[in-house]
């Protein structure tokens, strides 16, 4: 896919811009609440405009859904065949707190599906990558490895909103004999089953849109399988932005 490369560099410099304002005092963050009480803080902005800036440059006929610019009707979204749909900082809350688990998410949407996804860790110094038909890979600073799902074994290895548990994930792991349950924040949780360092994300719990494109096509072509409820296809050209429940899973069905 042309754009991959491009995109890989746009996300990997959002996270330069997220970092420069996480290793200042917290101060410098100006952490503010947004109407749905999920924090924004200046680094959140910093990687938007970053990204918005950039996409523009590249693809100047594609619209672009970003988190921080989601006010746009349906009336207008649903014209778009092809978007960018982005989550300049995805786990906020884990940014706040200072763990290293957040994320740049940038998806390429054609006809309601991911068709190309970048997720980049800046602290870990991982960038996540797929495109439609071509493989899932991670890179690092040791190189590019294919990304591929692996076999589960005997334990289940599940993983979960670190911030935001639910309730009905209990009644969901109790089918397990074994199960070893690991709480992750942001998109890395999409990567972990990527790479086979997970079997199952099943999500009981609100996210929306811009959480879960770049993940969805980077498991897909991981070999996982992605289901959300209710919903069979076009996840991403739909009037609302929450998404419903949904899995991401290693586990043969
Ligand atoms: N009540 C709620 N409604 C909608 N989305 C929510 C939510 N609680 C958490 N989320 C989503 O969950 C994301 C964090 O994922 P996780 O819980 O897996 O770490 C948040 O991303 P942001 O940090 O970009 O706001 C937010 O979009
Ligand atoms: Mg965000």
């Amino acid at each position: 896919m042309h754009y991959l490369n491009a995109v890989i560099d746009i996300a990997e410099q959002a996270g330069k811009a997220i970092l420069a304002v996480y290793q200042q005092d917290t101060a410098a963050f100006n952490i503010t609440g947004k109407a749905d009480d999920s924090p924004l803080t200046a680094a959140d902005l910093a990687a938007h405009q970053l990204i918005v800036k950039a996409l523009t440059a590249l693809t100047p006929h594609l619209p672009i859904l970003s988190e921080e610019a989601a006010d746009i009707s349906w009336e207008i979204r649903k014209t778009w065949q092809r978007y960018w749909l982005v989550d300049p900082l995805d786990g906020t809350k884990e940014f706040i707190k200072r763990n290293g688990e957040f994320t740049v998410n940038i998806a390429l949407i054609d006809d309601g599906e991911p068709v190309l996804g970048v997720i980049h860790a800046p602290v870990l110094n991982k960038t996540y990558y797929a495109a439609k038909g071509e493989g899932a890979f991670v890179k690092t600073s040791a190189g590019v490895k294919a990304a591929k799902v692996s076999t589960p074994g005997d334990v289940i290895r599940v993983v979960g909103s670190r911030s935001h548990p639910s309730p009905d994930l209990a009644g969901y792991l109790a089918q397990f004999a074994q199960h070893d349950m690991v709480p992750v924040g942001s998109s890395l949780k999409f990567c972990l089953v990527a790479e086979g360092l997970a079997d199952v994300y099943p999500r009981f719990g609100p996210t929306m849109q811009w959480d879960t494109g770049a993940g969805h096509i980077i498991a897909l072509e991981a070999g996982a399988s992605v289901s959300f409820d209710g919903i069979t296809s076009k996840v991403y050209q739909r009037e609302q932005l929450l998404n419903p429940h949904f899995m991401v899973s290693a586990l043969t069905p």
